[in-house]
């Protein structure tokens, strides 16, 4: 029976999972059901970036309910990191008085989202007490063609889904997105499509939908609600084992191997010839250098770079320094001020194809002021 008002069945937690490709507007939409008035609370699980932390500060009021999973990837190491986290926070929990409503889980824009949802149904205690209310896809209006074209992940995030919210719809024309919404229905015919500009959804879209359907899931994936090398216990990834010789969860063999090689990458990425590479400097930088040599770095290597975000400490001014980059659209502004204890530094994250670790790193530290 469902609880309309606070969207919990028979009192299990509901969890809202966020999918979406790199740069989708996953963060975007996560901090909407943040700052939104709702009288609700959220617990959220957010997946790091890199290897250093950056999303955990693009979220707003991450100092109090924000959980990091930051073993690089929800896809193949965090399944039992999730659980640990899962179980921590049920035990903030009290009868009768909840610590929160409800768990959302953003995962990285390069995750399959199945092994995290299966969590949710592979676990026993997390089983017992938390309910999978619905897997939400962000999709990029402007680029999701192409990664749907280069990127197993970004059409697993699709085809996976309850809903899917097309996003960035300022970016693109009608007829493109008619071109995309034809595109994402080939791939999941029965998950409605929201058209949205920054995420702008109601959130009654998104939350509480009580929408994750097991039945179609299975259609997809057989062995979903029932691993044969996950039993209970079992944390560890079993995509990550290599002696294995059946496709768990969809995931072929050479997906294997791609993991052991991204592995031993930086930062973890996950399709072979993409990279993530984390930058720091613990000297205040130049702004104007800074600037220049982003816009610069996008223009001649956007293409490469599906990703990019950082925070930097720039010299002489008391706010962050906060960018992103989708491609070659960049943002960047002045958020809030660094505080009187805080340590300032300066970390930058690029996630792409044949990036040069050394010259990105030249580059960076060359802007210290
Ligand atoms: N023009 C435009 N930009 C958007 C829209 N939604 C989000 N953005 C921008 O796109 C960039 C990526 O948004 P995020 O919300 O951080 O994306 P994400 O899916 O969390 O990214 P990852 O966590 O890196 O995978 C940011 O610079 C946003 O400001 C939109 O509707 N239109």
């Amino acid at each position: 029976m469902t609880d309309t008002a606070s969207g919990q069945t028979s009192g299990k937690i509901p969890v809202t999972v966020l999918t979406g490709y790199l740069g989708a507007g996953k963060t975007t939409l996560l901090n909407r059901i943040l700052t939104e008035d709702h009288g609700k609370r959220y617990a959220v699980i957010v997946n790091e970036f890199g290897e250093i932390g950056i999303d955990n500060d693009l979220v707003v009021g991450a100092d109090e309910d924000v959980f990091e999973m930051n073993n690089g990837c929800v896809c193949c190491t965090v399944r039992g990191d999730l659980i640990r986290v899962v179980a921590g926070l049920m035990k903030r929990q009290r009868p009768g008085k909840p610590a929160f409503d409800a768990i959302i889980v953003e995962t990285t824009g390069l995750a399959d989202p199945g092994p995290v949802a299966q969590t949710f149904f592979v676990d026993e205690d997390v089983k017992a007490k938390t309910q999978l209310d619905s897997v939400t896809a962000l999709v990029d209006a402007k680029h999701v063609m192409a990664r749907l074209d280069d990127s197993k992940e970004a059409r697993e995030q699709v085809a996976f889904a309850d809903r899917i919210i097309l996003n960035k719809v300022d970016l693109v024309s009608e007829a493109d997105l008619v071109e995309v919404e034809r595109r994402l229905r080939k791939l999941n015919p029965l998950a409605p499509i929201t058209r949205a500009e920054r995420a702008d959804v109601p959130l009654d879209q998104v939350l509480g939908l009580g929408g994750f359907d097991l039945e179609r899931i299975l259609d997809i994936k057989p062995e979903f609600a029932n691993p044969g090398h996950g039993e209970d216990g079992h944390v560890h990834d079993e995509h990550c084992g290599h002696d294995h010789a059946h496709d768990h969860h969809g995931h072929d063999h050479a997906h294997a191997h791609e993991h052991e090689h991204a592995h031993g990458a930086r930062g973890h990425a996950h399709e072979d010839d993409i990279k993530g590479i984390s930058l720091s400097l613990d000297r205040p930088m130049d702004g104007t250098k800074f600037t220049a040599w982003l816009d610069r770095l996008l223009g001649e290597q956007g293409q490469n770079i599906l990703r990019a975000k950082g925070i930097i400490d720039v010299s002489g001014e008391d706010r962050r320094l906060v960018f992103q980059a989708v491609h070659m659209i960049l943002e960047g502004e002045l958020q809030k001020p660094w505080g009187a204890l805080e340590r300032r530094w300066s970390r930058a994250v690029f996630i792409g194809r044949d990036l040069d670790e050394a010259e990105l790193r030249k580059g960076f530290e060359a802007c210290a002021a």
